[in-house]
């Protein structure tokens, strides 16, 4: 990316937050502007052409000579620290934060013990979605059927594993310097080593066997992520029983592998490995395949993701002892009932992926420094991510955010718990909705959901003395998802018919990682179903189906507000 010749190279990247707002900047170019010279004038005219834009938002505000006075620089610390804010953890909830400080004009400061980008970037969401965008390739060149009714001939498909396995390491690459350099461009300082906590406002860091650097902070935000969880009796050799820290560098596609844990890490790499050729049996200690998912939309699945493809599996038991593949030898996995503890049959298999969840990472944070125990590994915090301590009291001025916190261990949850903590610490109180949060699994079909589940639903409605009702409509009549020949798919909302208020809405079919937002955005700013039943959606699109959704749905004797029309 160029620099700007008014605004400073620093103030120029400071507003590029996404990759989509590099998008946006390149695109000004157009409106009289000459790279790499992005004078006033035309930032001036861009912004008011593009009403509701960032860049219309930060020159209302102030003026330009202001906007990129404070910009170009990473804020003041307040009086007597040497940062308003520190974060412990360079992952997508530090990074998150960082940006915001910022831009709050927050003097800033984040610590990474490892690589900037963390789990999400390097070992997780990145990585892991480059493999599935070749599984999803893969799974339709192989579709004889799919093909021929679309009237397409393709002759065989095949794939280099090591060209898959560098696709992933290079986005990896990518996103993880996108990162670093979105914060370098803003002046946030990056400090490398492992950051302790001293106090509530006191933090020290440094490479292990070097001497410490302490600095003070107005507040400081944890965000140490997580590491894989691997139950005890599983010894991981990281070549034939393997973490999805190993399982994404790709380094062999096993003839059959065990798969323990049928949650969302579980699902994703079964959709991976059985497009690239393998078979796959499921290990779950719960009763059910994918027991995280709302019921309905977990049988659909299974009759879709896991029946028709080369995948078995054993419910109801436990992995006790998995040992790995050596001296010619397979790799073993001893099993036990999940309930009566009794041993089943020892399982013989290539390779075994644990995929059993993730576990808080807190070692060496100094947490007994601030008289804080974990829980679970967790570090417990109330709703606005403040720190509690082992006498149930807030820590002044520490919070935590993301997988360390264990509230929801997603990327755009810590991002999220980020963006809200600086939110408050600048003045705005501020909680998150996490029942507004969305999440996606990304096989194919996708699946997603936000809110809760139906039978989440039903007890609360029980507890609370309030009926639940569910509309569904199915990708079967939706004119895009036929085009595409993907009819297969089904979206189910949950929600009270007495205020038509949306308590969950859960999605399995083509894109439906996409197309959870209209949900969770109606959740998230309080919009109901007899206002959001209005809204138009073009056509045709897969948006329809949840279009669908809306109308379909019966809200009795509700009327929203009267609003005044809106002259355009
Ligand atoms: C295979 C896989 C796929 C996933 N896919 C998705 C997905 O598609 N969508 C989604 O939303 N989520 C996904 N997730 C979950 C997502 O990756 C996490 O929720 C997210 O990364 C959490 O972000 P975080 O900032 O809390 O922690 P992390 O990303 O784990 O970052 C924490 C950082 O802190 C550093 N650190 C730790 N301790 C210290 C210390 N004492 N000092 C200095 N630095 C320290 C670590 O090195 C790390 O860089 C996936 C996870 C996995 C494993
Ligand atoms: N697309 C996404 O958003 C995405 C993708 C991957 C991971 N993630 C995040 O990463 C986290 C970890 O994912 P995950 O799939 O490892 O965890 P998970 O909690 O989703 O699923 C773990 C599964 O393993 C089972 N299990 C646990 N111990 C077992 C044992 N000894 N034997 C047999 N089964 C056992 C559990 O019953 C559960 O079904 C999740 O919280 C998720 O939010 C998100």
């Amino acid at each position: 990316m160029q620099a700007s010749i008014s605004l400073s190279a620093a103030s120029h990247s400071s507003i590029v937050r996404s990759d989509r707002t590099v998008e946006f900047i390149s695109n000004i170019k157009p409106v009289n502007l000459r790279f790499c010279g992005l004078r006033r004038e035309a930032l001036g005219s861009y912004a008011l052409k593009r009403p509701g834009s960032r860049l219309v938002s930060l020159l209302g505000r102030r003026s330009l000579t202001e906007v990129s006075a404070s910009l170009s620089s990473n804020g003041v610390s307040s009086k007597g620290f040497d940062y308003d804010l520190v974060i412990i953890g360079a992952g997508v909830g530090g990074h998150g934060a960082a940006l915001h400080a910022v831009e709050k004009g927050m003097k800033t400061a984040i610590i990474e013990g490892d690589v900037v980008g963390g789990t999400c970037v390097n070992r997780g969401c990145v990585p892991s979605k480059a493999l599935l965008a070749v599984s999803g390739r893969m799974r339709e060149f192989q579709n004889e059927q799919h093909l021929k009714a679309l009237g397409l001939q393709v002759s065989s498909a095949g794939y280099d594993r090591q060209g898959v396995a560098n696709h992933a390491n290079d986005l990896a690459s990518k996103i993880r310097n996108n990162l670093t350099n979105s914060m370098k461009a803003i002046g946030v300082d990056i400090l490398t080593g492992v950051g302790t906590v001293l106090g509530p406002q006191k933090v020290k860091y440094g490479k292990v066997g070097f001497s410490d650097n302490v600095i003070t902070a107005k507040n400081i935000i944890i965000a140490t992520g997580s590491v894989p969880f691997v139950p005890k009796g599983i010894e991981v050799d990281g070549k034939t029983v393997i973490t999805s820290d190993h399982a994404l560098k790709l380094e062999s596609v096993p003839d059959w592998i065990a798969i323990v844990g049928s949650g969302y890490i579980g699902l994703e790499f079964s959709d991976v490995y059985t497009a690239l050729g393998s078979e796959v049996t499921f290990i779950e200690a719960l009763d059910q395949l994918m027991p995280g998912f709302d019921p309905e939309i977990g049988k659909l699945a299974q009759r879709v993701l896991i029946n028709p493809r080369k995948i078995d599996y054993h419910t109801g038991v436990f992995a006790s002892k998995i040992t790995p593949a050596k001296d010619g030898k397979p790799v073993t996995i001893e099993l036990i009932d999940a309930k009566t503890k009794e041993p089943k049959p020892t399982l013989e298999v290539d390779a075994a992926l644990i995929a059993t969840g993730r576990a808080p990472f807190t070692k060496g944070l100094g947490l007994e420094n601030i008289n804080v125990e974990t829980q679970r590994g967790f570090i417990p915090v109330d709703e606005r991510m403040r720190v509690i301590d082992k006498n149930g009291n807030l820590v002044p001025h520490v919070y935590c955010i993301g997988d360390a916190n264990g509230k929801m261990m997603l990327a755009h949850a810590a991002s999220a718990q980020g963006i809200s903590v600086i939110e408050q610490v600048s003045g705005k109180d501020h909680v998150l909705n996490h029942l507004s949060i969305p999440a996606a699994c990304f096989t194919h079909p996708e699946i997603s959901m936000v809110g809760l589940t139906e039978p989440q639903a039903r007890e609360k409605g029980e507890q609370e003395g309030f009926e639940v009702s569910v509309a569904k409509t199915s990708f079967k009549a939706n004119t895009k998802a036929l085009a595409e020949n993907e009819g297969e798919g089904l979206a189910k909302m949950i929600y009270r018919p007495d205020t038509g208020e949306i308590l969950g809405v859960h999605i399995f079919g083509l894109h439906a990682a996409d197309l959870i937002h209209e949900a969770s955005n109606a959740i998230a700013l309080g919009t109901c179903i007899q206002d959001i039943k209005f809204a138009v959606h073009a056509h045709p699109t897969l948006s329809e189906v949840l279009d669908e959704l809306f109308k379909s749905a019966k809200v009795c004797g509700v009327t929203s507000p009267v609003k005044e029309p809106v002259a355009v």
